[in-house]
């Protein structure tokens, strides 16, 4: 592996699949030959101190720019081609390669050897509009191997590239540290503190975004409750949507069978996973394909844990469990076939923990993040 320039919009502490994805990748490398470039998170009054604290603890260095969404500006190519020579970084790794992967030629002439490019679930969508497509194009001529998450996502990226660089594309999942997220994770103390200890959970952990489902599993409820009287939707994660699907538990009068955690510290997500008896977050694809899921880390997660898990058919999304096996896929956008694989699991606790120990030997074979990180540093 060269010396790397990690070049992002997203790297946390802003929360989120791409964010965990690249930052569990960077820490898997020779801290002494990585260097990130990333935005700045503001969000809230904390959002600059919790950004410069996070940074203060990475065993690598993080350069901030200013700004909070890093685009391929002429101001940010020239910085980025500055980081590049300074840091003697031979290297580039674009974390989402739509649209900072257009940066690609000017830091080849800035001295890269190797530009690599990843590309998530945005990069598919993009891949439908006219305008975005010969972007997308472009970003595959001016760089070295664009990786994918899964076959949706090849598939459909593919299309808009010349068949020299769809040929050059390789696959780099996200992984779950499995020690972690794991069955012992401590999930009896948070149904304790919640009040939940003797009900049957089904848990979503999630940014509260409608192309999630949290809302099909708000109208899943009705039913689940007639068949499973007493069970209760923990709804873990923080996000826009909130108000809306407040709203929609109290217009179902669904009382405190609906349990909003909002966003939860990384150090307690595992608990919260293990509060679940079943894990569910029926996704759908929004807006002719555009707001697609590229994989969905959250299911394996999940599976990591020991739960069966009920996901929505949105793009990549089905890659993430094995139909039948880890759990099940359901039509996203369905509150009546997700309350009917919901109520199964519920009933049946057997097929729970069979499901769950398949989804936990699944992610110790396959989706281990040293695995993942070993094909990473031959691409760099
Ligand atoms: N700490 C914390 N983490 C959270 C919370 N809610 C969600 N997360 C974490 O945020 C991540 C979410 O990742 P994904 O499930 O993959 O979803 P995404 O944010 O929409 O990510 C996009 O890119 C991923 C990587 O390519 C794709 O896997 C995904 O499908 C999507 O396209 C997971 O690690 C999850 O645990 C929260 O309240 N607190």
């Amino acid at each position: 592996m060269r010396k790397t320039l990690i070049v992002t919009n997203d790297f946390p502490p802003r929360p989120g699949g791409i964010q965990a994805f690249l930052h569990s990748m960077a820490l898997r490398l020779d801290p002494s030959e990585v260097v990130v470039y990333a935005s700045t998170w503001k969000h809230g009054p904390e959002g600059e101190r919790a950004t410069a604290a996070f940074d203060a603890e990475q065993p690598f260095e993080v350069v901030r720019d200013r700004t909070t969404m890093l685009l391929p500006t002429p101001r940010v190519t020239r910085r980025a081609a500055g980081l590049l020579r300074e840091h003697g970084c031979r290297s580039v790794w674009f974390g989402a390669a739509a649209p900072l992967g257009l940066m690609a030629p000017a830091l080849r002439e800035a001295g890269a050897e190797r530009v690599l490019a990843t590309t998530h679930g945005h990069e598919a969508g993009w891949a439908q509009l006219p305008a975005a497509r010969r972007l997308l194009r472009r970003i595959g001529e001016g760089t070295d191997t664009l990786t994918y998450l899964g076959e949706y996502t090849r598939s459909r990226i593919a299309a808009a590239l010349t068949p020299e660089a769809a040929a050059r594309m390789t696959r780099l999942p996200p992984g779950v540290d499995e020690k972690t997220f794991h069955p012992d994770s401590g999930g009896g103390a948070v149904r304790a503190r919640l009040g939940l200890t003797e009900r049957p959970v089904i848990v979503c952990v999630s940014r509260l975004v409608p192309r999630k489902g949290q809302d099909t599993l708000i109208r899943a409820m009705p039913r689940v409750l007639a068949e499973v009287p007493g069970a209760v939707l923990l709804i873990v994660g923080g996000g826009p949507y909130r108000e809306r699907l407040e709203k929609l538990a109290a217009a179902l009068r669904l009382g405190d069978a609906v349990r909003f955690t909002g966003a939860v510290p990384w150090e307690e997500l595992p608990a919260h996973y293990g509060a679940g008896d079943v894990f569910a977050m029926p996704c759908r694809t929004r807006r002719g394909g555009l707001d697609v899921e590229g994989l969905g880390i959250v299911y394996l997660e999940a599976s990591a844990t020991g739960l069966p898990v009920v996901a929505g058919d949105s793009g990549g999304a089905p890659d993430a469990v094995l139909d039948g096996e880890t759990g099940w896929v359901v039509r996203g956008g369905s509150p009546e076939e997700t309350a009917d694989r919901v109520t199964a699991l519920l009933r049946d606790p057997r097929l729970r923990a069979r499901m769950g120990q398949r989804g936990r030997r699944w992610v110790e074979e396959r989706w281990r993040w040293d695995l993942l990180a070993e094909k990473l540093r031959t691409l760099l």
